[in-house]
């Protein structure tokens, strides 16, 4: 009932209820196309909340292991394409120890340019050692497509790992000096990963041949090891141009009929060791190097052997640490499907053999 002397008119309460719901509508959707675009705009930004990936404390090496593989076969493209070019301007950048020339050409500073820029967009936070110089201020447009290829996918689980305990060790160009002589088949590009100093992730790329072998410990490979090895008299892939005393010290350990490969580049030579469908490589049963070697010219290949259940070691059989300095000073042993220990205990003492062969 209205109260006393007013009348209420239904058209009145008509408009008045229009009005009231009219100003209500524009309140709500007021706030829900607030509340919207609110959610729209927060969209992305929730994606990027997440701190990027490869930045924050966090790498998934599947991941890592996608991004190393494409490294690889971009560094390669540039590899190849000043090969095929023929200006390599080639120069000489110091010396080994043992006085051979360390030479540098237009394809290990534009493979290391493209390799670099690329695994450290996509991993900011992650230590990368490289054999050559980087400028940071030098951008490469190539980024990383977040795709990661269907047979890692399908052989590789994710896998987290803090990224203060991730180095990468790139090599732009194994087998530079081979390279300069146009022997191609030497020529590899390889990226390794290692956590808290061990090699975990290894790719070596043939850039002429458009092979890559991946490997991840504990993981997945598209590689394998040989059926069988030789043991008892062993073909030993070494050295062609930093071979210091290899030679002798094969022979001295496995008999002077045992069967020597001088090749090119440490990832050529860890090849040789597996069951590779590539045919410009040689098969051998064991790999030495006796001289210094860095790093990155090592780590991918025994990355590969570790996931393969193979081994590389110092000649005194240490593990060698992937973390700190970048060389090597022990020299290398590397086998597989072997009795690694055996053949460690058959070498000669180091010091020994090259005082009597000096
Ligand atoms: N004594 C030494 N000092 C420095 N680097 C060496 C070395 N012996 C081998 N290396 C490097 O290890 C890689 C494989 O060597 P090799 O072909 O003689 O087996 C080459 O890398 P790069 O071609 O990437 O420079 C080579 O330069
Ligand atoms: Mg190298």
């Amino acid at each position: 009932m209205a109260p006393m002397g007013i009348r209420l008119s239904p058209l009145g309460m008509a408009v008045f209820c229009l009005l009231g719901l009219g100003v209500l509508y524009h309140l709500y959707s007021g706030f829900l196309a607030g509340r919207f675009a609110f959610f729209m705009l927060s969209e992305p930004a929730a994606g990027g909340a997440e701190p990027p990936r490869g930045s924050a404390a966090a790498v998934d090496l599947r991941e890592l292991l996608a991004v190393s593989v494409l490294a690889a076969v971009r560094g390669g493209e540039e590899v190849k394409r000043v090969r095929e070019g023929n200006v390599l301007n080639e120069k000489a950048k110091g010396k080994t120890r043992e006085g051979a020339e360390e030479k540098l050409t237009s394809g290990d500073l534009l493979s290391n340019r493209r390799m670099y820029h690329l695994l450290q967009a996509a991993f900011p936070g992650v230590q990368i050692n490289s054999e050559e110089r980087v400028d940071t201020a030098d951008q490469d447009t190539v980024s990383w497509d977040r795709n990661i290829p269907e047979e890692i996918k399908q052989k590789i689980q994710p896998k987290e790992v803090p990224a203060e305990s991730v180095t990468v060790w790139i090599d732009p160009l194994d087998a530079t000096q081979e390279y300069t002589e146009d022997l191609r088949q030497y020529v590899t590009t390889m990226v390794c990963v290692a956590v808290n100093g061990k090699p975990v992730i290894g790719v070596i790329h043939k850039p002429f041949s458009a092979y890559t072998a991946w490997a991840m410990v504990d993981g997945g490979s598209n590689v394998k090891a040989r059926s069988s090895y030789n043991e008892k008299t062993p073909r030993i892939i070494v050295s062609r141009s930093h071979a210091g005393k290899v030679e002798q010290v094969a022979r001295q350990t496995f008999g002077n009929k045992t069967v020597i490969i001088p090749a090119g580049g440490a990832g050529y030579k860890v090849l040789a060791l597996l069951d590779v469908a590539e045919k410009n490589q040689e098969e051998a049963d064991v790999y030495i190097h006796v001289t210094y070697i860095k790093k990155w010219d090592i780590c991918a290949g025994n990355a590969v052997l570790r996931a393969l259940g193979g081994h590389m070691t110092t000649l005194t059989g240490e593990e060698i640490s992937y973390t700190g300095s970048d060389g090597n000073e022990g020299g290398l042993i590397a086998s597989i499907n072997m009795n690694h220990r055996a053949l460690i205990e058959k070498l000669p003492d180091l010091e020994e053999t090259s005082h009597k062969l000096d």
